[in-house]
């Protein structure tokens, strides 16, 4: 069953009108995991943003469905309140928000009703089979968090909440090889049939722990190919140039 579809998507930015999406359709099924590879600038994280609904961004044309409602017009709020997700590719640090108490507080506004120990203990849990000390999750969110250790609390967070749909963008970029692994790992551990990843990544590497459903490779706003996990070797050995010339018949 189709989770998420996206059709024929225009989008420029939302302040001067530059196009960056120029007609692009996904489809992602249930449990599903699907990665989203691309030069620079291609449009990768803009796409993300899209499918959240950042105003930074403006849809001109096409559609968004995610469990089969056009979800177009819904704010970024009521599109997680559905079930989405998305980590960010430059987490921000938030004075003031402990990733715990802010967990247990999203889980309480969702209406859980599972005691606030359980919940506690569930996040310590997460946080240690992700190498992620303990003391960081009653810290401040993200401040003076090392990029290794924001990328893993982004997982703790995504573990936590169990969304129906989760767009990692870059999660893998400044890990180092342990780190790439235990998060790889993590997002095994967290794929069932009911919940969907949508992966941006520049290498190969969280690739050989994480099996994709699907890869496409996003070239100038448009999904330019798509295929399984031979795509990212291809990309790896060849660069994207040669995907360039194959589609120009070169
Ligand atoms: N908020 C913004 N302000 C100005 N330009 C933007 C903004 N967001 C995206 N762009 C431009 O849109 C294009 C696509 O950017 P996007 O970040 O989506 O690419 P990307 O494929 O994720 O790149 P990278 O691999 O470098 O992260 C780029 O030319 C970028 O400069």
């Amino acid at each position: 069953m189709t989770l998420l579809e996206a059709k024929n998507l225009h989008v420029v930015l939302a302040e001067d009108d530059v196009k960056i999406l120029k007609g692009l359709s996904l489809t992602i099924g249930n449990g599903e995991l699907h990665v989203i590879m691309g030069p620079n600038g291609s449009g990768k994280s803009t796409l993300a943003n899209v499918l959240m609904g950042n105003p930074k961004y403006r849809v001109t044309g096409g559609t968004v469905k995610f469990m089969n409602k056009n979800i177009s017009r819904l704010t970024v709020d009521e599109r997680a309140r559905m079930g989405m997700f998305m980590t960010f590719q430059h987490p921000q640090e938030i004075p003031g928000i402990r990733l715990r108490s802010f967990l247990m507080s999203v889980s309480q506004s969702t209406g859980s009703r599972v005691p606030l120990l359980k919940m506690s203990k569930e996040i310590d849990e997460l946080s240690l089979e992700l190498g992620l000390e303990s003391e960081l999750i009653d810290r401040y969110l993200n401040v003076g968090f090392s990029g290794g250790e924001k990328k893993k609390a982004e997982i703790v967070q995504m573990n936590f909440m169990k969304p129906r749909f989760s767009i990692l963008d870059e999660i893998d970029s400044g890990l180092d090889v342990d780190a790439m692994k235990s998060i790889a790992l993590s997002i095994n551990r967290f794929r069932n049939p009911e919940n969907s990843v949508l992966l941006i990544t520049h290498y190969q590497r969280l690739l050989e722990y994480v099996e994709p459903d699907r890869v496409h490779i996003l070239i100038d706003g448009l999904i330019a190919m798509s295929g399984g996990k031979e795509l990212v070797r291809e990309v790896e050995e060849n660069g994207y140039e040669a995907i360039f010339d194959s589609l120009k018949g070169v």
